[in-house]
C-alpha cells in the first residue's frame, strides 16, 4: 500500500519560476533593467555543461541578461580571478556563478572569496554564511539548494515548521550547513549527521523532517524513516542501468525510493524533486541581487 504523498518539484519549481518571471519583468518595467547572471564553467565535464547550460537557457526564457564564460580545464587561477574582479565591477551582472567543481590547481576558496558578496547568488561567500548564520537570511543571499529544499517543505507541510524534529544527513557547505541553518531559523530542532554518526538508523526515526544530501546512491533505508516523516531527498547519482540499454544511466537518489512509499508522509522524487528547485532558486537569487543593487525595496519571500 502506498500513502506517501509525492513532492512535485517540476511542478512547484514551474510556479516559482512563473513568479520570478512576472517580477523580473516588473523590475524592467520600472528601472528599463534586466537582472544579470554570468556563469562560470572551468573545464568540460560533461555534467556541468548539462548544469551550465540549463541555468543559461532558464535565465533567457525568463528574460534576463545571461552570459556564460567557458574556460579551458587548465585555466591558470590568476586568469579566473582577473574574470571575476570584470565581472564584480560590471554593472549589467547582478549575480556570479563559478560553476563547481573547479579542477584541482585551483584554490576554491580563494575564487569564492573575490565574488563580491552582493553577486554572490550562490550564497557561498563567508559573508552570506555567516549572515545566515548570525539569523540574518534577509540580508544574505542563500545557497539554492537548501533554500528550494525549505520551499517544498513548506508547500508540503504548510508554513509554519516550528517545533519539528528535523534531521540533515550530510554537513557539506553547500547544502547540510546552510540547510540546518535554515531550518534552525525556522524554529526546528535540527541535528545534523554524518558519516560519523552512532546509529544513524535511531537518529533519522526520531525524526519529523529528513534532509538526505550525503552523496551516497539509496544509503538510506525506508526503514531507518519514521512513520509519517516529510522526506527531501538531495542525493543525485547516476547508475549505470544496463536494464535499458547498454552504457545507459538511470539517476537515483540518497534514500531507498521504493522502500519508503508505504509509510512515510511525502517524499521528493530523484529526479523532479529537489533539483528543479536549484536552478529556480538561482534565478531568484540573481533577482535579488539585481533589486539590491539598484537601490531597490526587497520583495516578499517566496514560498
Ligand atoms: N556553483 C555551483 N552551484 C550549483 O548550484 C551547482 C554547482 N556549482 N555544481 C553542481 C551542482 C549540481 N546542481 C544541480 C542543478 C540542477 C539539477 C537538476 O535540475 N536536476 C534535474 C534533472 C537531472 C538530470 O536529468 O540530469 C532533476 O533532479 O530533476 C541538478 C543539479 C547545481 N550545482
Amino acid at each position: 500500500m502506498t500513502q506517501a504523498t509525492l513532492i512535485d518539484g517540476k511542478a512547484i519549481a514551474a510556479s516559482v519560476r512563473e513568479e520570478i518571471g512576472r517580477r523580473a519583468q516588473e523590475l524592467q518595467a520600472a528601472t528599463g533593467k534586466r537582472p544579470g547572471l554570468a556563469v562560470v564553467l572551468v573545464g568540460e565535464d560533461p555534467a556541468s555543461q548539462v548544469y551550465v547550460r540549463s541555468k543559461d537557457r532558464t535565465a533567457n526564457e525568463l528574460g534576463f541578461h545571461s552570459v556564460k564564460h567557458t574556460l579551458p580545464a587548465d585555466t591558470a587561477e590568476a586568469d579566473l580571478l582577473a574574470l571575476i574582479e570584470t565581472l564584480n565591477t560590471d554593472p549589467d551582472i547582478h549575480g556570479i556563478l563559478v560553476q563547481l567543481p573547479l579542477p584541482g590547481h585551483i584554490d576554491e576558496s580563494k575564487v569564492l572569496r573575490l565574488i563580491r558578496p552582493e553577486k554572490d547568488v550562490d550564497g557561498f561567500h563567508p559573508v552570506n554564511v555567516g549572515l545566515l548564520n548570525a539569523g540574518e537570511r534577509d540580508h544574505a543571499l542563500v545557497p539554492c539548494t537548501p533554500h528550494g529544499s525549505l520551499i517544498l517543505l513548506k508547500r508540503t507541510l504548510g508554513a509554519d515548521l516550528s517545533g519539528k524534529t528535523a534531521v540533515v544527513v550530510g554537513r557539506s557547505n553547500i547544502v547540510g550547513k546552510p540547510m540546518a541553518s535554515l531550518l534552525l531559523a525556522e524554529s526546528c530542532t535540527v541535528t545534523i549527521a554524518h558519516s560519523r554518526t552512532r546509529n544513524l538508523p535511531d537518529v533519522i526515526r526520531a525524526a519529523d523532517i529528513v534532509v538526505a544530501a550525503v552523496g551516497r546512491p539509496e544509503m538510506i533505508r525506508g526503514e531507518w524513516i519514521g512513520k509519517g516523516a516529510t522526506v527531501i531527498d538531495v542525493g543525485i547519482n547516476r547508475l549505470p542501468a544496463p536494464e535499458l540499454g547498454e552504457g545507459k544511466t538511470r539517476l537515483v537518489g540518497d534514500v531507498a525510493f521504493d522502500e519508503c512509499l508505504d509509510h512515510v508522509g511525502a517524499i521528493t522524487p530523484v529526479p523532479g524533486g529537489v533539483g528543479p528547485m536549484t536552478i529556480v532558486m538561482l534565478m531568484a537569487n540573481t533577482l535579488t541581487a539585481a533589486r539590491r543593487q539598484l537601490g531597490l525595496p526587497e520583495d516578499k519571500p517566496i514560498f
